[in-house]
């Protein structure tokens, strides 16, 4: 029997960002392996016309969920969704609720956040620092909670290269900066947002540093632990390899090589590329939820989930099998043959935007206009460009994350929960993952259907054909130009015609004599 398994039966447990990728996969295997469990409280809003209602039906009627209603029938009795904005005091939630929440919640897992990399300052501070704030508050008012598990990440200390399980000092204290955004207007707000954000690469990160900080000041005496994942990737084993669902991340950028729309990344094919399969990290939260609780540690423990010093991979051996797989498995609809090249180099990454990205579109667009269309592909080109170049300082750097606690934490499992709990990612096999990954994608990300492979195939071979045509007709227009042109350019070409010439006239007399 798991113990862990064992420790979530009967409990009620608070979960934040249970909407969010992460959030979605807690509550899923929560289900799956403890369904004797009380009930799971999230905290949700309204979101693109549905209502809370409607948001969790959709969550419960999709495939992620499928092998939770075999094995909990009564999975929709036991989700309780509240009505709650992170973003406004006390969350906006309603006294009853709050009562219920207070009086009833024995573990929290806080996943909310906002992961957007240019978001502004004070939605940021809003959601990422102040609501944990806040939710560090109710945790110390309720009389049952056992542990409460904040979920920050790997690269909220991206300044530092080596970077250990321990909470590091901003330079700004947390409560200075919540307190300014009260009374500084927005336009301030930006202008000093850099200042303050220094060596870190963005807001997002900066913002999760400081919600780390946060939790160190305002732990009192909960049981606390955080965990920080580093680029949380498709499932590896659960509930089924490849499930993904947003196109955060490496998913964005996997479809746009897919598509032929992206060609050339600025990236260091060396560096380490520090993903984590989603399941990972969530079987990582629940052990971390029963150690808590269980051995209340002295001091809150920073857990790291990463990749990178277990079980490297980099970033060339990701992007060739990315490639591979798209050779067996393409994705519908191509707009060129997907054909990428990683480089750190300046000048080359701006060769190959200009060359690989921005002309073809431009062609592209003229097309969709010769043809009374309007033309869309310049804007999608952009789009593509701005978010790998937000990207590319962590494609071009290494970090090394020690896993003194993650392992420690290994260790300390029954085989049975080493089983049923798995984080260890030593287990990975990074060619099958990556090949089911890129599966994924196609599957629940873009909803293909694979029995479209044949067509697609045959759709990029037509593609190759028109990239021959296109560069052997390049190819003579340049050639016929400077032979128009150049005298130098004119005695090349008299040299190659005659060499063939004579070349064939001498192929020709010697199959004759042999005749
Ligand atoms: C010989 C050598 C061979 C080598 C072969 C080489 C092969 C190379 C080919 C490449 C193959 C791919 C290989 C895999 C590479 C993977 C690289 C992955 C790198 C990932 C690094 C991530 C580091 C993360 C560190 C921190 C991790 C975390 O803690 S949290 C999670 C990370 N958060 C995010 O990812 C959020 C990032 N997104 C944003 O901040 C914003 O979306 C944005 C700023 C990027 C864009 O904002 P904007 O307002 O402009 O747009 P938005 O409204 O959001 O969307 C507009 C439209 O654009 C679409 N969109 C949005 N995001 C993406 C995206 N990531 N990719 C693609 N498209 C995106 C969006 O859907 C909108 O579309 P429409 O609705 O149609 O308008
Ligand atoms: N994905 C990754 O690569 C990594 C993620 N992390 C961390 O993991 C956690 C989860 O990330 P992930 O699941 O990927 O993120 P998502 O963007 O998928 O999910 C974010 C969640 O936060 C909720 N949320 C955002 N704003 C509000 C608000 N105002 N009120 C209520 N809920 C809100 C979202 O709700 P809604 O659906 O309504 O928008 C959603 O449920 C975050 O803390 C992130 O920093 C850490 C490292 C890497």
């Amino acid at each position: 029997m798991s113990m862990i398994a064992a420790f979530y039966g009967g409990k009620s447990i608070l979960i934040t960002g249970a909407t969010g990728f992460l959030g979605k996969v807690l509550m899923e295997k929560l289900f799956r392996t403890s369904p004797d469990l009380k009930v799971i409280y999230i905290l949700v809003r309204p979101k693109a016309g549905q209502t809370l209602q409607q948001r969790v039906f959709q969550i419960l009627n999709s495939k992620l969920f499928e092998k939770v209603k075999e094995v909990c029938p009564n999975v929709h009795e036991k989700i309780r969704a509240i009505y709650a904005d992170l973003s406004q005091n006390d969350f906006a939630i309603s006294k009853e609720d709050m009562q219920e929440l207070l009086s009833c919640t024995n573990i929290i897992f806080h996943c909310a956040a906002t992961v957007r990399f240019d978001d502004t300052l004070r939605h940021a501070v809003q959601l990422n620092v102040t609501a944990t704030r806040q939710l560090l508050l109710m945790a110390s008012q309720m009389p049952k909670l056992e542990a409460f598990i904040h979920i920050s990440t790997a690269y909220s200390n991206c300044n530092l290269k080596h970077i250990d399980e321990v909470i590091y000092p901003c330079p700004v204290e947390p409560k200075k900066i919540i307190d300014s955004l009260e009374w500084l207007d927005d336009a301030i707000i930006e202008e000093i947002a850099p200042k303050l954000i220094r060596d870190w690469p963005n807001i997002y990160t900066y913002t999760k540093a400081l919600g780390e900080m946060v939790v160190q000041q305002e732990s009192r005496n909960l049981n606390i632990a955080i965990i920080r994942p580093s680029i949380v990737g498709a499932t590896w084993q659960e509930p089924f390899p490849g499930w993904v669902d947003n196109i955060n991340g490496p998913n964005g950028l996997i479809i746009a090589a897919g598509k032929g729309f992206l060609r050339a990344l600025k990236a260091a094919p060396k560096a380490v590329a520090d993903l984590i399969p989603v399941d990972t990290v969530v079987n990582l939260m629940l052990a971390v939820g029963w150690y808590t609780a269980v051995h209340r540690p002295k001091s809150t423990l920073v857990y790291h989930s990463t990749s990178g010093n277990l079980n490297p991979c980099n970033w060339h051996k990701m992007g060739v099998q990315v490639l591979a797989t798209f050779e067996k498995i393409p994705l519908e609809r191509a707009f060129r043959r997907p054909y990428a090249n990683f480089t750190s180099n300046n000048f080359t990454s701006q060769y190959w935007n200009a060359v690989s990205h921005q002309a073809p579109a431009i062609i592209y667009d003229c097309y969709l206009r010769l043809t009374g269309r309007k033309p869309r592909m310049t804007k999608v080109m952009n789009q593509i460009l701005r978010t790998a170049s937000m990207l590319e300082y962590f494609l071009n750097r290494s970090w090394e994350w020690s896993t003194y606690n993650t392992e420690m934490l290994m260790s300390e499992l029954s085989p049975e929960d080493q089983r049923v709990f798995n984080f260890d990612v030593r287990q990975l096999n990074w060619l099958e993952y990556i090949e089911n990954y890129v599966l994924g994608v196609k599957k629940y990300l873009l909803k293909e259907d694979m029995a479209g492979i044949p067509e697609a195939k045959q759709h990029l071979k037509r593609l190759r054909n028109i990239h021959y045509l296109f560069n052997t007709a390049l190819f003579l227009i340049v050639w016929r130009l400077l032979i128009a042109r150049s005298q130098m350019a004119r005695n090349v070409w008299f040299f190659i015609v005659s060499f063939c010439y004579k070349f064939l006239s001498y192929f020709r007399a010697s199959s004759t004599l042999k005749v």
